[in-house]
């Protein structure tokens, strides 16, 4: 029995790739059961499409308010009975509703609790970090504050823009969140507190 995993997605969907090429192999012990996005038109729905994998787009602006759209997402979610749900470059906040119907993950490109909201890797250069990188979270009712899975390390160059310095995080990004989502697939997720673990729980 492989992990249902439902994908929400709002642009190139590269992170979203990473998983479908993960899942071609039984091995991996997951399967993505549908991709949803908050508009039409990206890239991210063109890859399932072409991966052959359901997709729905649920707008804002389709709904009267902030709440029914959050409510009718969760539905849509819901409605393909995900074991886990991954927001990959997702780029709409969740409501605490929707987190208590679906157990979901984000990922964020910077080293969380550092450089939380939309702009990560423009913080972390404004910043003059040396080093930034991506983290993987349990999603939570606040910003990017989630309890961490998995983080992944990596340098600012000393001629990085924001572009060259987000392009090398999502290389290290997507690995990373390959690797997490594939061992909570084959071994499950526990969160005690702000502490996860990936495997059974503590004794
Ligand atoms: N409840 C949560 N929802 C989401 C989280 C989270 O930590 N908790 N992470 C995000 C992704 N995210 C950055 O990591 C993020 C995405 C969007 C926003 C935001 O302010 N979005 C605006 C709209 C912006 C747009 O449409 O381009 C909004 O939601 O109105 C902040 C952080 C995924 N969701
Ligand atoms: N705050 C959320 C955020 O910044 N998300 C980021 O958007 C990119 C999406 O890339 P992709 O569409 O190519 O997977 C990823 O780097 C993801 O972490």
């Amino acid at each position: 029995m492989s992990t249902r995993i439902v994908v929400l997605v709002s642009g190139a969907g590269t992170n979203l790739q990473a998983l479908i090429d993960a899942c071609a192999d039984p091995a991996y012990g997951a399967r993505i059961a549908a991709v949803g996005a908050d508009r039409d038109g990206i890239e991210g729905l063109a890859r399932a499409d072409r991966a052959g994998i359901a997709t729905f787009v649920a707008r804002v602006g389709d709904f009267s308010s902030r709440e029914h759209w959050d409510r009718a997402l969760a539905d849509k979610v819901a409605a393909f009975e995900p074991d886990l749900v991954v927001l990959a470059g997702f780029m709409k906040l969740v409501s605490e509703d929707f987190l208590a119907r679906l157990t979901t993950v984000n990922t964020h490109p910077a080293l969380c609790p550092a450089f939380p909201g939309t702009n990560g890797p423009a913080a972390a250069l404004a910043y003059g970090v040396k080093v930034t990188g991506a983290t993987l979270f349990v999603v939570d009712g606040g910003i990017d504050t989630g309890p961490i899975v998995a983080q992944v390390a990596v340098p600012v160059e000393d001629d990085d823009d924001v572009e060259s310095l987000h392009e090398r995080i999502k290389v290290a990004e997507r690995q990373m969140l390959v690797d997490a989502v594939g061992r909570i697939a084959r071994d499950g997720l526990v969160v005690e507190g702000r502490k996860v673990r990936i495997g059974t729980p503590a004794p």
